[in-house]
């Protein structure tokens, strides 16, 4: 599924209604589609507000707000403009609601859900009154009272190209159709919070796409249910370089996510001198292998795939001289995270990374990596890493990238700002381990690493505002699920 432009939603748009589809049923299927996606994200009935402003984008909210009271909800409306100011749509789309709409909060429990309809696609510069004043009263809210802003389409008031632009700021975006281009940029992200998408089978995505919004409608079969006669051979043996005294945590994280996301079996490779602190928090199923020489045992024991670099920064320099040999040498596909990057970059290394090596970079990570690249645009430095360097690369930050060469790069929708704490990039490097030991692309496994830590760190958002890569491990097995059901 791919990023447009306004004006190329605007021409997919008249291209259905040239084939005779009306905007009616347009509307009638994103609200209907906006309504679910919300009631997968919030399955307890609570008070959902409506606030519109006089074009379709409201129309939205108002088919939205049929289903949601269908589903036990209270609803309310506020409307920036007298109903006789509103377009022919939106007012029909009130009239099926029939009763009377208050317009102050609803009384009762349950989730207090904003539904932003203020302005879609037609948003035309700065916010002006009297949307501006709404766009506020969602903020006080949002701030004050715990409320969920949910934007139609887009946040109201952003540009739908750039994401430029003040606000509303949403904590879930359902957008319509196809993903509006500003909601993948740095503005655009700081705005739409978690994006979801309603495709709508008349407003087909356009073929040929550099970006692509990464999810289980647009991947199906990635994570496909196991057959019955499958036997742990099948599910892939990883070999784990991570941990040193004092970083125990991120070989506990890597290889626990490891075994989580499906790996048949997990060993850790190890130096005599760190047996004592890593052997005693290992999970009892992953097998510590102790050497004087555990770089040129992980990569001669047929491991399916390694995982390198998670808490390594205590490696012995004859360690860390061994494993970039190792790494010019054949071996099986590879994920280097953390310090295993930060030695190629400290050697000067940089150009080993090939089609075997899948590389999970923080922001700081890639700045050592690509000093020249770190300045620029954040996909247009992903894919100029990826043409100098044909390895596969996932750009970790507030929503992930991951570019490989001959690929669209994807854009990962999942994910929250509560996840800001470390040892969620160990995490993430154990499930795509798992992932690249039982066969999958590089591309694919990064992908689908990057959505399911996400997802299930926003599973935890039940127990608190503050994910631990602890909790994300403990929901791993449940946006599992998710991914399987499509219903995220
Ligand atoms: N078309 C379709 O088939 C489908 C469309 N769909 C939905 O419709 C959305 C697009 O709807 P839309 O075209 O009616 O525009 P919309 O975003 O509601 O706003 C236009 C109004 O905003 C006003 N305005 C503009 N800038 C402003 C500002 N800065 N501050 C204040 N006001 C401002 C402008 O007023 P004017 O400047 O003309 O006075 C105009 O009246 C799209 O995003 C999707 O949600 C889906 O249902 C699928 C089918
Ligand atoms: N604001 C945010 N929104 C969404 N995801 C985030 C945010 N901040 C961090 N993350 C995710 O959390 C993870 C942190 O990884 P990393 O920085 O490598 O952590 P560590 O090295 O401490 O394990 C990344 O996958 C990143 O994308
Ligand atoms: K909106």
């Amino acid at each position: 599924m791919s990023f447009v432009t306004g004006a190329a939603m605007r021409s997919l748009e008249e291209a259905a209604f040239r084939r005779g589809v009306s905007a009616e049923s347009l509307m009638d299927r994103a609200g209907e589609g906006i309504a679910r996606r919300l009631l997968d994200h919030f399955p307890q009935p609570g008070r959902a507000v409506a606030y519109i402003g006089k074009g379709n984008n409201g129309g939205d909210a108002l088919v939205a707000l049929r289903y949601l009271r269908e589903a036990g909800w209270q609803i309310a409306l506020k409307a920036a403009y007298p109903e006789t100011e509103w377009g022919v749509l939106p007012r029909r789309k009130r009239r099926e609601l029939v009763e009377e709409l208050p317009n102050a909060l609803p009384e009762g429990s349950g989730p207090l859900l904003l539904l932003d309809g203020l302005l879609g696609i037609g948003a035309r510069g700065t916010l002006r009154e009297p949307l501006a004043r709404l766009a506020e009263e969602m903020a006080w809210l949002r701030d004050s009272h715990g409320a969920v802003v949910a934007a139609m389409d887009l946040p109201s008031g952003i540009d739908a190209d750039s994401g430029e632009g003040r606000g509303v700021v949403a904590d879930l975006t359902i957008t319509v159709g196809v993903a509006k281009l500003g909601l993948s940029t740095p503005a655009g992200i700081a705005s739409a919070g978690r994006i979801l998408l309603v495709p709508l089978g008349d407003l087909p995505p356009p073929e040929g796409s550099a970006l692509e919004l990464f999810g289980p409608d647009a991947f199906p079969g990635l994570l496909s249910p196991r057959p019955h006669d499958f036997h742990k051979g099948d599910s892939g043996r990883i070999g784990l370089l991570a941990g040193s005294p004092g970083m125990t945590g991120a070989a506990v994280l890597a290889a626990t996510a490891a075994l989580r996301a499906g790996a048949g079996l997990v060993t850790l490779h190890v130096e005599p001198e760190f047996l004592p602190s890593l052997a005693a928090p290992m999970p009892p199923e992953v097998m510590v292998k102790v050497s004087p020489t555990p770089v040129t045992d992980a990569f001669s024991a047929g491991h399916d795939a390694l995982v390198i670099g998670p808490g390594i920064a205590n490696m012995s320099k004859t360690g860390q001289a061994d494993l970039l040999a190792r790494l010019a040498k054949p071996h099986p596909p590879a994920v280097l995270d953390a310090d295993g990057l930060n030695f190629l970059a400290t050697a000067g290394k940089t150009a080993l990374l090939d089609s075997r090596h899948l590389i999970t970079p923080h922001p700081g990570e890639f700045r050592r990596l690509a000093p020249d690249l770190a300045e620029k645009d954040r996909l247009a430095a992903a894919v100029a890493f990826v043409t100098r360097h044909p390895c596969t690369l996932l750009l970790k930050g507030a929503r992930t990238l991951v570019a490989a060469p001959g690929e669209a790069t994807r854009f990962n929708p999942t994910g929250h700002a509560g996840m800001a704490s470390g040892g969620q990039g160990d995490v993430l490097s154990g499930v795509a381990g798992a992932f690249l030991a039982q066969g999958m692309k590089p591309c694919d496994a990064a992908s689908l690493a990057a959505w399911l830590c996400g997802r299930a760190a926003e599973r935890a958002l039940a127990k608190g505002p503050v994910t631990t890569a602890s909790d994300t491990l403990d929901e791993l097995g449940g946006a599992m699920r998710d991914w399987q059901e499509r219903r995220r």
